[in-house]
């Protein structure tokens, strides 16, 4: 049995990794890492604590959807004892990517701002679709829950990215978040990426790609935050055989 940890063991996707490894006949929790205390019964022989060191030495891989903060804390703790990890928290500032960087040299860490296999997928086609159609307007619109933090989605980003190597474009140079009052005309190549929050939305994406008298819209809707928490899973079995690195979910499936 695979002995994993769950550090942000309270949140919502926390809560369903708890669920989901201790259903798996292959996976145990071990572990639980929260900052105060656990709303439910901790799975039997596992231990809680709000010690990153502590949680590390008692699993054998270690998954994390947590906030950006919380995550630094623990790659900070995992160049003392290197495992597997599973990262999935998104808004990692610059100085926080290139920390995940720096300690994937010496622990394989698989890090997917979405945990889906749709995402997976539409990434390619995004940046197929980016190439293909060099002429089309791209806007990308994501929406979720009342409860997100970070704005835009990791995944809006992520899909942002694709389509900006489709276009061989530095998206730090072209991304537009927000539009209000005189802003002129759309500039060829701005990609608008926005952000709607309400209810209990799970999570949706459409990347846009419009011209004059056609428009194509990929759409990726996920229906159950358990699609996020398996996903996290599968790649958890997957990465421990692998070795140091830095992975993505498309690795873990094949894509
Ligand atoms: N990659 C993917 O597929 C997905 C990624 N996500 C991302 O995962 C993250 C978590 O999402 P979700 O579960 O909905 O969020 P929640 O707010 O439900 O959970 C966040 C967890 O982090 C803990 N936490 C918050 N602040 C701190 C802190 N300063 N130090 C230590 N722990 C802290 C919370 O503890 P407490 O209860 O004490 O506040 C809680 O356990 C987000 O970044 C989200 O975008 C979400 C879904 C899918
Ligand atoms: O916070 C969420 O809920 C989600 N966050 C991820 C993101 O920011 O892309 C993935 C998913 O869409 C749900």
């Amino acid at each position: 049995m695979l002995k994993v940890g769950v550090y942000g063991a309270n949140g919502r996707v926390g809560q369903l990794l708890v669920k989901n490894l201790t259903e798996d006949s292959e996976t145990q929790v071990a572990a639980l890492c929260e900052r105060d205390k656990i709303d439910y019964h901790a799975p039997e022989g596992s231990l809680v604590t709000n010690d990153a060191k502590i949680f590390l030495d008692s699993c054998e891989a270690a998954i994390d959807f947590t906030v950006p903060e919380a995550t630094e804390a623990l790659l900070k703790a995992a160049l003392k004892r290197p495992r597997p990890l599973v990262i999935g928290t998104t808004g990692l500032n610059d100085a926080q990517r290139a920390l995940l960087e720096e300690a994937s040299e010496i622990m394989p860490i698989l890090y997917a701002t979405n945990m889906s296999a749709g995402i997976a997928l539409l990434k390619k086609l995004v940046q197929m679709t980016a190439e293909k159609l060099g002429d089309f307007d791209i806007e990308i619109v994501e929406q979720h829950h009342r409860y997100k933090k970070d704005a835009p989605s990791g995944t809006a980003l992520t899909l942002a990215e694709f389509a900006a190597k489709g276009r061989g474009l530095d998206l730090e140079k072209v991304r537009v978040s927000g539009r209000d009052g005189i802003t002129g005309e759309r500039s060829k190549d701005e990609i608008g990426v926005m952000a709607i929050r309400g209810g209990d939305v799970v999570g949706r994406h459409t990347v846009g790609f419009y011209n004059d008298g056609e428009f194509i819209e990929l759409n990726h809707t996920a229906t159950s935050r358990e699609t996020f928490s398996k996903g996290a899973v599968r790649a958890c079995k997957w990465l421990v055989n692998q070795p140091a690195g830095l992975y993505d979910i498309s690795d873990c499936l094949g894509l």
